[in-house]
């Protein structure tokens, strides 16, 4: 088995246009996996595959790639110390619609760095990914980009990430020369400086004594990371006071290790991807302090026949657990299901249990990917991340194991989609076509959600955001050869009840024949505040307190099975419900008539009935919204803010501009980039992410339910 200590699993992560995917090219380059650097604006990055992506400079898909790094190197040469490490990176997209693409990367790494352009700071990204980093206990290292650019700032940027994220962000480095003039950094352990060449692309460098004006900023801010790390090793705090001077360079770099793994810093490093300067230094860093997967946590899981806790070892005699982390249709190989894999080993043409589906699934590739190309290999081992070829069923977040070991892995934390629209087949022909698109983007994407509108027949879809939406429809047209009219973005509105209530359900048919009986006595209302709590991403609550035999064991099944679907349609203007519980405390049954289908059918029309009476509201999307904007537009900014029944939340300045942040419902936000352009002579700039779910105002429910009604002709 490969030695784990060297391998890294890791992420790069950031706010929109922050250089990740300029910076995985770099990376590309220089640990040989390709020889020409493509560029983003040119549309020719090896990460940015997609067709929307080269034309747009975004990127939309997480891209996997797998490289080698030697380290560590005397100016770049391998010595009798150096050892390869293999890399497997995954280069996030920016861009909030695809915040889901981050959120499964960061399930599945052992580390990341967190990009920052040195221009810009701290944005509104930076701070998801940094809460979604945390949400996984992800270890981080920040790179601050783009030090070539006019107005970078490498010492502010760390400021920010101590002030608005939180974190002990600590200097590795001092930037030598500013903006047109940034030509290497100062390495604040070697006490060196490094220069790197332009004409080699950066490949080489030199090492320089630190520049005469930088020494005594250089020994500060020196002084500063040892008293910073030596909190985490006594003995270091002892030297740190006794004898500075013995104090080590390996032992700053295992203090730096320790500290960085257990979240208690993130190491800071600056360069300019684009100008070639400082990637290498990430590399070692990402060697050097960010963990392997034998550093990180055993993983935990649960075994379903017997609900006890499992614990996995990243070691090929355990056996075998891996979580799917994306599902990606490729067109020559069909679908690939890219996995993560945790304990044991996997190879090519053997089986495995999917735990949700209860399947044993026949692997039959297994590979490693590159962007969208893969090389097939034989097996895969503990620790590694890999995509396999051969699944019949497969989705986001499904655990696969041996079937003798059975395990379930923690899923993922999937956003709500909160826009939607209606889209249509433009021709008969495309009618199926459509169909077999959409399951499989549904597949791919699990932030997609697809319903048809069972009154009007429409499909409708719901997304991220407009963005999100908008490439949909596009990979529709270009990839499925699928032509669709699609309406009006609009919001995906939510419905809850408020109010418990009882309610007694009789379904008495009799058709000739057998007929069909079913009672049932319930209570449906809002969810328990404690339960919310231990499952935050569950919808339904159920309980069953039924006794003595009032309904038979076997019809508490289709009981839940009934409610649970009803929700997809509410009653108040058919949007979704959300927290619903339902507690079934008696009920009745039919010796002859009774059956699983009644009992289904009698806890939907059930829940019809007593919805009305629990009191039902609708719940609307609202956003975290961030402007940036120069001085002299606030008032103008902040008003029609107001006008959009936006509540302001606080005001910052950032690099000479005023930052306000608001919360507004989304229904009021379409078109809102225009709006702002306009009224800022384009100088403003916005961000929008989702926030919450809240109650709508009465008017504007009102509203929206009677035009809801109108259009689905709904009957009262
Ligand atoms: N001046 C300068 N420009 C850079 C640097 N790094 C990236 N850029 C430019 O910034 C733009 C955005 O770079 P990308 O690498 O696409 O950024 P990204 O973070 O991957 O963007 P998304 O994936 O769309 O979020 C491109 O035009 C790059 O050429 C840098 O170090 N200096």
């Amino acid at each position: 088995m490969a030695d784990l200590k060297f391998r890294r699993n890791f992420g790069i992560a950031a706010h929109i246009d922050a250089g990740k995917t300029t910076t995985t090219e770099r990376i590309l380059r220089y640990t040989g996996m390709i020889h020409r650097i493509g560029e983003v604006h040119e549309g020719a990055a090896t990460t940015d595959w997609m067709e929307q992506e080269k034309e747009r400079g975004i990127t939309i898909t997480s891209a996997a790639v797998s490289c080698k790094w030697n380290f560590p190197t005397v100016k770049g040469k391998a010595d009798a110390n150096t050892k390869e490490y293999s890399f497997n990176i995954i280069d996030t997209p920016g861009h909030v619609d695809f915040t889901v693409e981050v959120e499964r990367s960061m399930r599945v790494l052992d580390g990341l760095i967190a990009l920052f352009s040195a221009v810009d700071g701290v944005e509104p990204q930076s701070e998801t990914v940094w809460r979604q980093a945390n949400r996984y206990g992800v270890p981080r290292i920040g790179f601050v980009n783009k030090m070539d650019r006019s107005g970078a700032d490498f010492l502010n940027v760390v400021k920010q990430v101590r002030e608005m994220l939180g974190s002990k962000a600590v200097p590795l480095q001092l930037p030598i020369g500013a903006e047109d003039n940034f030509q290497g950094v100062v390495d604040l352990i070697k006490m060196k400086g490094i220069i790197w060449h332009m004409e080699t692309e950066g490949m080489t460098f030199d090492e320089i004594d630190i520049p005469a004006d930088m020494v005594e900023e250089a020994q500060m801010w020196r002084a500063q990371l040892v008293e910073a790390v030596a909190e985490y090793d006594d003995q270091l705090m002892e030297k740190f006071f006794d004898n500075p001077d013995s104090i080590s360079e390996d032992e700053i770099h295992e203090a730096i290790r320790k500290a960085t793994i257990d979240l208690s810093i993130v190491p800071m490093m600056c360069g300019s991807s684009f100008k070639n300067k400082g990637v290498q230094t990430a590399l070692d860093a990402v060697c050097r302090y960010l963990p392997s997967p034998v550093d990180i946590p055993d993983t935990l899981g649960i075994n379903p026949d017997t609900g006890e806790e499992v614990v996995r070892k990243p070691d090929v005699k355990e056996p075998f657990a891996a979580l799917a982390f994306k599902i990606m249709t490729d067109p020559f190989v069909g679908r690939l299901a890219f996995f993560r894999c945790y304990s044991g080993k996997l190879d090519a043409g053997s089986y495995v249990r999917n735990m949700r589906s209860g399947k044993n699934e026949r692997i039959s590739r297994i590979m490693k990917m590159f962007a969208n190309k893969q090389n097939p290999i034989d097996f895969i081992e503990a620790g590694d991340i890999g995509a396999a070829v051969g699944f019949k069923e497969i989705k986001t977040g499904d655990t696969l194991c041996d079937e003798k070991f059975p395990v379930v892995l923690e899923n993922m934390f999937i956003p709500e989609p909160v826009i939607a629209i209606a889209v249509e087949p433009k021709t008969q022909a495309d009618v199926d076509k459509m169909g077999m698109a959409i399951a499989k983007l549904v597949e791919e994407d699990p932030t997609l959600r697809v319903n048809t509108d069972e009154e009007t027949g429409q499909t409708i879809l719901r997304g991220m955001g407009e963005l999100h939406l908008e490439i949909i429809v596009d990979r529709m047209r270009r990839e499925f050869k699928v032509e669709v009219n699609q309406g009006a973005p609009m919001v995906a509105y939510k419905e809850a009840f408020t109010q418990t209530v009882q309610h007694r359900e009789v379904l008495k048919k009799q058709s000739g024949g057998r007929g069909k009986f079913a009672d049932i006595q319930f209570e449906i209302g809002p969810v328990d505040e404690e339960w919310q709590k231990e499952n935050p991403d569950k919808y339904f609550q159920f309980v069953n307190d039924l006794f003595g035999g009032s309904i038979p064991k076997e019809f508490v099944g289709p009981i839940q099975k009934g409610f649970e679907n009803s929700m997809g349609t509410g009653v108040l203007a058919a949007y979704p419900v959300v927290n619903m519980k339902v507690r079934v405390f008696d009920g009745s049954f039919h010796a002859v008539d009774s059956d699983g289908m009644s009992f289904e059918l009698c806890a939907r029309s059930g829940f019809r009935e007593a919805g009305r009476k629990a009191k039902p509201v609708l719940l609307e999307p609202i956003m975290k919204v961030e402007v940036i904007t120069p001085d002299q537009y606030m008032g103008d900014v902040t008003g029609d803010l107001n006008r959009r029944r936006g509540m302001l939340e606080g005001m910052d300045s950032r690099n000479n501009a005023q930052v306000i942040k608001a919360k507004v419902p989304l229904s009021e936000m379409f078109g809102y980039v225009t709006q702002l352009r306009s009224l800022s002579s384009g100088r403003a700039t916005s961000t929008m992410e989702f926030s919450h779910y809240a109650p709508a105002p009465n008017n504007i429910a009102e509203e929206v339910i009677a035009k809801q009604k109108g259009k689905l002709k709904v009957e009262d």
